[in-house]
């Protein structure tokens, strides 16, 4: 006789292939609790490698750094590479900088179930998809057209933090714009000479404004290093007004040019001769032409360097006027001592980079990453809440594992995301956090890791101990 439709129905979900399914199920949902799925994430970071080899083709770009570096320099003028790439004096901090990545290595740890990672990293509130920011780096129209613009594109593309320098091509609001609604930003002050402090309030309520939520204050920069590469082609961009578009946006800049364009009382043929004594000066064609041209930018220029790089340093205890202007998390940037550490600590200050600027200021420093083992490893800087971040050398992911290591809780990349910005304006920008991005995800999972939290001093070894004064 033949079953009920009902009967039939009800006898498979008793079957035992039913059953097996159900269970299959409850293992999955039980494991997903766990946090023990067998499945990789298809939408992890490290993507980016698996849709590189199912192209079956080579990418547009390379995928090694140091290829960056090459492809840049071929793509831009010499000058405007050599202002990128170039560091203090005889670029020894910068060679310290990545060859300190050499002495900490990393120990793999087997038979963990990676399988899913978290790159997942919380800061001052915030919830942020990877450990990875995109460093402050001023004039970024020297590298391509579309400068900031396409920064700031590349960034929200991929949920990448993108820190605006003061010294930036583009404006506060032009940035905001590219970046888009909702992406995460963060504003890079040089901070104004102390005779501008209403410039410096607008400069922070224009960030705020903005969307950008986390101030930056670099601190290692009050004097520009001593920059043999641009010293040799006598090349700043600032002269020409280049990097300079924060302040020339800027209301409060716009009154005090008109003012001192007011009480200039110099004649028409005084002008003349002044610009005529820098044309007779001996110098490239190029130089003479950006002079002519830039006659005007150079009038506002002059104003820009005496406001933000006259050489005036500022001190500890003139921090506290930042926050009448400024009700959000403060960073120092270029923070390298333990001691300056646990000043920001007493100051009441948020969160520090580690960072000596990529090798551009002080020559002959201890690296960026010595100075993270020293500040990192401190139980006053742990045990205040401090958040520490890093940056000068970062070109890997397991470079990115190092410094987590260390103590940072996260990085700023700098350099490769210019270059490659350089070799293709933004695909270029996003191609250079797509590698740096999965390659991270890479290590973290080769570390034997599931999440950052897990990374930590014992996944290290150090083979040549840092030099003691
Ligand atoms: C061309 C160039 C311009 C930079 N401009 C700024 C800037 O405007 N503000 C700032 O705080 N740091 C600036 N930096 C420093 C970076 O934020 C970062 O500290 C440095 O690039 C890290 O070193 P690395 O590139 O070797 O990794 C600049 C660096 C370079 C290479």
């Amino acid at each position: 006789m033949e079953e009920e439709p009902t009967t039939r129905h009800a006898s498979f979900l008793d079957s035992p292939l039913a059953l097996h399914i159900v269970e299959m199920g409850q293992d999955v949902l039980s494991s997903k609790k766990n946090g023990s799925i067998l499945e990789p994430d298809p939408e992890s970071m490290s993507r980016y490698q698996r849709e590189i080899y199912s192209n079956l083709r080579k990418p547009n770009f390379s995928t090694k750094p140091s290829q960056w570096e090459a492809q840049a320099r071929k793509a831009i003028p010499l000058a405007n590479f050599f202002y990128i790439y170039g560091s203090a004096s005889t670029e020894s901090t910068y060679a310290a900088n990545l060859s300190a990545f050499e002495r900490y290595r990393l120990r793999p740890w087997m038979l963990v179930q990676a399988t899913r990672r978290d790159l997942s990293v919380e800061l001052f509130g915030h919830q942020y998809a990877s450990p990875l920011l995109v460093a402050p780096i001023g004039v970024q129209e020297i590298a391509h057209p579309e400068a900031e613009e396409a920064t700031a594109r590349a960034c929200a593309s991929l949920k990448v933090p993108m820190i605006l320098s003061t010294a930036a091509t583009r404006s506060i609001e032009e940035v905001a714009k590219a970046n888009g609604q909702g992406n995460p930003r963060w504003f890079q002050l040089y901070w104004p000479k102390p005779e501008a402090e209403e410039l410096t309030a607008s400069l922070l309520a224009r960030a705020k404004t903005n969307g950008f939520n986390v101030l930056v204050v670099t601190l290692d920069t009050f004097m520009i290093g001593w920059r043999p590469n641009d010293l040799d082609t006598s090349y700043i961009p600032f002269i020409y007004g280049q990097g300079c578009q924060v302040l020339f946006s800027d209301p409060v800049f716009k009154r005090m040019l008109e003012k001192l364009q007011a009480e200039d009382t110099r004649t028409v043929s005084e002008k003349v001769t002044e610009i005529w004594d820098i044309l007779k000066r001996p110098g490239t064609c190029s130089g003479t032409f950006k002079v002519m041209a830039n006659a005007t930018a150079m009038r506002k220029a002059k104003l820009w360097i005496d406001l933000l790089s006259s050489g005036t340093f500022r001190e500890w205890d003139q921090l506290n006027i930042l926050r009448k202007y400024w009700d959000g998390p403060i960073v120092l940037k270029g923070i390298q001592t333990l001691e300056d550490a646990h000043r920001a600590i007493d100051n009441g200050i948020e969160g520090i980079i580690v960072s000596n600027h990529g090798g551009r200021q002080l020559d002959g420093a201890i690296s960026s990453l010595d100075a993270l083992a020293e500040i990192g490893g401190d139980k006053k800087v742990r045990e205040s809440g401090l958040t520490i971040l890093f940056d000068s050398g970062i070109r890997t992911g397991s470079d990115v594992m190092k410094a987590i290591a260390l103590g940072a809780k996260a990085v700023l990349i700098g350099r490769p995301y210019i270059y490659g910005l350089a070799m293709g304006g933004e695909s270029g920008v996003k191609h250079v956090l797509e590698c740096m991005l999965a390659d991270t995800d890479n290590s973290l999972a080769n570390l034997g890791k599931r999440s950052l939290s897990e990374v930590g001093r014992d996944d290290l070894r150090v083979f040549q101990q840092p030099s003691k004064l």
